[in-house]
Parts: structure tokens; C-alpha cells; sequence
């Protein structure tokens, strides 16, 4: 069921962990938000930690923060124990979080929220970060758009340049433009070595631009991959309309699994080579053809023993 033996950790990358989780849990009641979860994140990397709503992501990056505490288990970040509130407290200064939802004093505008931060933690890089993501400032926090508090919230996240950013569900709320610009800040940050844990229920996105990715389902870690791997086993959704109806058997290749088909539409996981599969369907009289990322339930349905992931995004 879990894929973790897919990635094989040397010495050397362990070394290298900015944050370390060893059978982290968490239970509320009768909710297990957390069950022992472990894994490392690597310097240098943009890891992407994914999963369903209430899969359990926030609960990780509160436990990882020292917002709340873990009912066992323990986590290093940026070499410090989250049992030891001292040492964590001093490494905070070196992290950027984004919360998931923005707790900024809503009377204030932008620039006092930010002048906020900048006494507690420095915001050497605010200019340049304003001109990237350019939130009002001058209107108060209680009158902004979602995105526009997203944007405050990445700025006020970055600006005192940390070696690691947390950030919990960064794109919610962002238009396709944003998102793109935050994706390409975040792959410039990574570039220049910093560390980015990147919580997100959107498997294209992880995609896109995370290097490995820790798939969490109620509360369970049950893959850790690299993206490509993970691109790989999770081949593309593809829908294919038909001028006529099929024999599915003669439409059928063997890098196709879970065909089905309704009326004059195929729908079909293919897993081969692009340039085969437009040469196959060269072959048919089709009107339309739908290819796209598919849905984290279905890699879960063909790849981790036919569990499905539950509830999603
Ligand atoms: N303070 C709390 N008290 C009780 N249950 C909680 C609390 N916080 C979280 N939970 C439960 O823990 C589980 C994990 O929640 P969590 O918020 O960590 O998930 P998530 O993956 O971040 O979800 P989302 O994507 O919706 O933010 C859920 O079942 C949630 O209802």
C-alpha cells in the first residue's frame, strides 16, 4: 500500500533534512489526525504535502510550528526539537509560514500588518516582494479580497527572507495568473536553496512544482515519491468522443486501464507514450479529445491497492 520503499534515502540526504518528522501523531478524541507520521524534507527542495480536505496537513504544520502539541512522537525543524519551545522559538525566526487561514488583525491595512512583522522578524526583501505580488496595502485587511489577503500573506511569509517556508495551501483563492507567478517565485527560491513545504489538495499543482511529494489520507502517510515517479505510475484522463460508436475491445490498447465507455465517448487512464496514443486514435473518426492530470482518488484506485483516497478537494 505505501510506496515509501520507491524512495530510497542515503546518508547523505538525511544529513541534509530541514525538517524531520519520527512517528509524529496527533489524535483529537476519536479523530486521528496525524498516526505516526514520518518523513523528511530536504534543504534545497519544494516538497509538496498532499491530501484531501481533513486528510490532515494543517494538523502537521500547526504540530511542526509548536501550535499545538503531539500526542507522541516528536519532529526536528531547522535542528530543533518541537518539544524544546526555546530552541524552536529561535529557528522560527528563520521560517516563513502561510498560515491556511490569515489571522491579520482585520482594522489594519497592509502596511501595518506588514510594518507588524517587519519589527518581530525584518523584511529586508519587502520591495521586491511587493512588486511581485502587489496586495492594496493601503486599504484596510477587513476589505481585501481572498486572494489579495493570500498575497499579503506570501509577502509577510517571505520578506524576511527565511531559509524554509511552510506554507499551508498557498493558491487557495489565487487566480491562474498568481498562481503561476507564485509557483515561479517558489522555483527561484528553491533554486537559490531554500526549503519550501507545500501543503496542497490539488495534484496538478504539486505536480507542477514540487520535487517530491508526501501523500497524507486520514492522517496516514501513505506514499512519499519523487513528482517524476509519481507522474509516471499516475498516467494521464483521457476522454475521447467518437463521430461513431465503438467495439471497446478493438479501441482498447493495453496502456489503457479503467476503460469505460458511454455511448459515443471513451474515458480511459492511459499510461503509455503520447505519440503512440495520438497515433491510435488516428485510427477512429473523433470528434474530441479531453487529456488531462488525474484525480489524485484515481492514482490512489490504480496505484496504492484500489483504496481510495475519500473525500477530495
Ligand atoms: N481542533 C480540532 N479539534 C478536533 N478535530 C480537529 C481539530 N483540528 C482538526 N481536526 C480534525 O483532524 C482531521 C485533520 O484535519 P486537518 O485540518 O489537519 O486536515 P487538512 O488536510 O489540513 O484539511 P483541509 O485541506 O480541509 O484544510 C480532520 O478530521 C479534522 O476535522
Amino acid at each position: 500500500m505505501c510506496a515509501q520503499t520507491d524512495v530510497v534515502e542515503t546518508n547523505s540526504d538525511r544529513d541534509a533534512a530541514t525538517i524531520r518528522l519520527d512517528e509524529l501523531a496527533k489524535h483529537y478524541g476519536e479523530v486521528t489526525a496525524n498516526d505516526a507520521v514520518s518523513f523528511d524534507v530536504h534543504a534545497g527542495e519544494i516538497f509538496g504535502y498532499l491530501g484531501p480536505n481533513g486528510a490532515g496537513k494543517t494538523t502537521t504544520i500547526r504540530l511542526l510550528l509548536g501550535l499545538i502539541n503531539p500526542t507522541s512522537g516528536t519532529a526536528d525543524v531547522l535542528g530543533a526539537d518541537i518539544h524544546d519551545r526555546r530552541a524552536l522559538t529561535e529557528v522560527k525566526a528563520d521560517i516563513g509560514y502561510l498560515p491556511d487561514s490569515l489571522g491579520f488583525e482585520e482594522r489594519l491595512t497592509g502596511q501595518q500588518v506588514l510594518d507588524y512583522f517587519a519589527r518581530m522578524r525584518g523584511d529586508e526583501r519587502r520591495a521586491e516582494l511587493l512588486e511581485l505580488f502587489r496586495p492594496p496595502l493601503e486599504k484596510p485587511v477587513e476589505t481585501y479580497s481572498h486572494g489579495n489577503k493570500r498575497m499579503l500573506g506570501i509577502v509577510q511569509a517571505f520578506m524576511h527572507d527565511p531559509t524554509l517556508a511552510i506554507l499551508d495551501e498557498p493558491t487557495s483563492g489565487l487566480d491562474p495568473l498568481k498562481q503561476d507567478r507564485l509557483h515561479a517565485f517558489l522555483e527561484n527560491e528553491r533554486d537559490a536553496g531554500k526549503t519550501i513545504f507545500f501543503s496542497s489538495h490539488v495534484l496538478s499543482e504539486v505536480q507542477r512544482v514540487c520535487d517530491r511529494v508526501g501523500i497524507i489520507r486520514e492522517g496516514e502517510l501513505v506514499a512519499l515519491e519523487n513528482i517524476d515517479d509519481l507522474l509516471e505510475r499516475g498516467g494521464k484522463d483521457v476522454r475521447v468522443h467518437l463521430a461513431e460508436p465503438v467495439d471497446e475491445e478493438r479501441f482498447t490498447t493495453p496502456a489503457m486501464i479503467d476503460v469505460e465507455t458511454v455511448d459515443r465517448t471513451v474515458r480511459f487512464t492511459y499510461t503509455g507514450e503520447a505519440n503512440a496514443l495520438l497515433a491510435h486514435l488516428a485510427r477512429f473518426d473523433v470528434e474530441d479529445v479531453d487529456i488531462g492530470d488525474p484525480q489524485l482518488d484515481d492514482i490512489f484506485k490504480h496505484y496504492y491497492g484500489g483504496s481510495t483516497l475519500g473525500e477530495t478537494g
